[in-house]
Formats: C-alpha cells, structure tokens, sequence
C-alpha cells in the first residue's frame, strides 16, 4: 500500500515553553530541528513520502533542506485542521497515511516495519504517547475524524469504533516519549544512542543521572 508520512510542526520560535527553564529560545530550536531529522529519517526509510505540514516558513524551508515534501498551512487552522488538510493533499495518491508529531526523536529504535505490517491487518493503528496522546496513527486518508488534543487517544479509539473500523493499539516506549520535559530530556539521554537529538543535548553537556526526588531522573549540564 502507498504510504505517506504526515509530520504536523507548529513553529521552531517559541515552541517547548515548559523547556526554557532548561533550554535557550535558540537551543529549543536546534533541538526542534534535531528531533525533525531523527522523525523524518526514521520514516523516510519505510514509507514512499514525507510530508511536513506548517505555517511557519522557516520550518517549511528546513524541512524543504532535508529533502522533504511541504505543505503550507492554510489559515489559521488548529492542530486537527492542519492534519486534515494534509490528508486530503494525500488521499488522490496514497492508499494510508502515518501521522506522528515531530517531537519523538526515539522512533528509529522502534520496529517502524513492524509497526505499518500492522496497518495490513487493521484499518487504523494507533500508538499511545505517555499520558495519554497519541504519537502514531495509520489510517487511509480521511477514514475518520481527528481528535487530537488532550488524552486523545482513547478519543481516536472511540472515534474508530463508532466508524466500524478495526484498530490496532500498537504500544512501544520508543514511540510513547515526546519531548516536553527536562525529564524527557533525560530519557533521550539515557535511550537515544544514534539520535540527532541526543547528540544534539551531548553538545550541549547534558548528563543525566538517576534522582530519587519527584523526577525519577537529574538532569544537568556541566560548565
Ligand atoms: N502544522 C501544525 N502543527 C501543529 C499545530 N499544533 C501542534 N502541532 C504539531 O503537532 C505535534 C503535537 O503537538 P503538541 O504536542 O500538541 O504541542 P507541541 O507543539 O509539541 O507543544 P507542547 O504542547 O509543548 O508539546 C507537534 O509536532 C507540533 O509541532 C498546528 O496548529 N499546526
Ligand atoms: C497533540 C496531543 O499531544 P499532547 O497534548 O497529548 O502531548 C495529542 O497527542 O493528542
């Protein structure tokens, strides 16, 4: 089956504000731009397009520099919005869509094979983010409505079944951890090895060591 990936970007400025107590505005953005490589590069390797959708030029330039499909945003769409319009730019040439967020740098560790083998044998896959988003779903373009959002994914779930169609729940840690935290940083640390993004935080003398605080990881840059 034709396959295109969906990667929906908000914007590099200002983005991950829960990280500036860790992160500069600049260093947000090269880690932003870090995780698109790792998300883009996981998927180009099994898919047969990759699709940045944005309303920011300069995330539609970088993705065009990395040899990535784009698409404008129209409007002032949200999430959801976005996401449809893409689908819709999909749907006269591919058979499914996979639509992942752009900030889940671990997903080339995943089975990402295994994971689309799955889309042969149900009509939409989804896979949980912690705390209940979702950061993968594989759908034909357009076979139901979006909800993302907060806990979206037993919404997609629901949504699903109330169309009749089969899903798959496919959970992997790997594809669960979006980046948002200074902890989340950690567990790019700790799982990342072969990751532009942890090299990217490597740069950046980040180090990490378990913490027996609220965090179950500390983690810190050296001088
Ligand atoms: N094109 C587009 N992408 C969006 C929009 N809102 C969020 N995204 C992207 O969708 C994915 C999931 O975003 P969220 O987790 O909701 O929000 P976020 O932008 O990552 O910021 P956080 O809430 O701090 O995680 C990320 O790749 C975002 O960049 C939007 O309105 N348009
Ligand atoms: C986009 C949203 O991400 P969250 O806000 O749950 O991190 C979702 O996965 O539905």
């Amino acid at each position: 089956m034709k396959t295109c990936a969906i990667i929906p970007v908000s914007r590099f400025t200002h983005a991950k504000t829960r990280l500036s107590p860790t992160l500069s505005p600049s260093e947000r953005e090269g880690l932003l731009k870090a995780m698109l490589m790792d998300v883009s590069g996981a998927l180009a390797r099994h898919v047969d397009r990759v699709l940045v959708i944005s309303a920011d030029e300069d995330v539609l330039e970088y993705a065009y520099s990395l040899g990535l499909k784009i698409l404008e945003e129209e409007g002032e769409r949200d999430l959801n919005g976005a996401l449809e319009q893409a689908m819709d730019f999909c749907a006269p040439e591919f058979d499914r869509v996979i639509i992942t967020p752009s900030d889940i740098p671990l997903i080339g560790k995943a089975d990402v094979s295994n994971l689309l083998d799955h889309a042969s044998r149900s009509d939409v896959v989804i896979a949980p983010a912690k705390g209940g988003g979702t950061n993968t779903l594989i759908l034909r373009p357009s076979a139901m409505s979006l909800r993302f959002g907060d806990c979206s994914f037993f919404e997609h779930i629901r949504e699903a079944r109330e169309r009749g169609l089969s899903v798959s729940v496919y959970d992997s840690f790997y594809l669960s951890l979006d980046v948002n935290t200074a902890e989340d940083l950690g567990e790019i640390i700790l799982h990342g090895e072969g990751t532009h993004a942890r090299e990217y935080l490597r740069k950046l003398r980040f180090t990490v060591k378990p913490s027996r605080g609220s965090d179950r990881l500390e983690v810190s840059r050296s001088p």
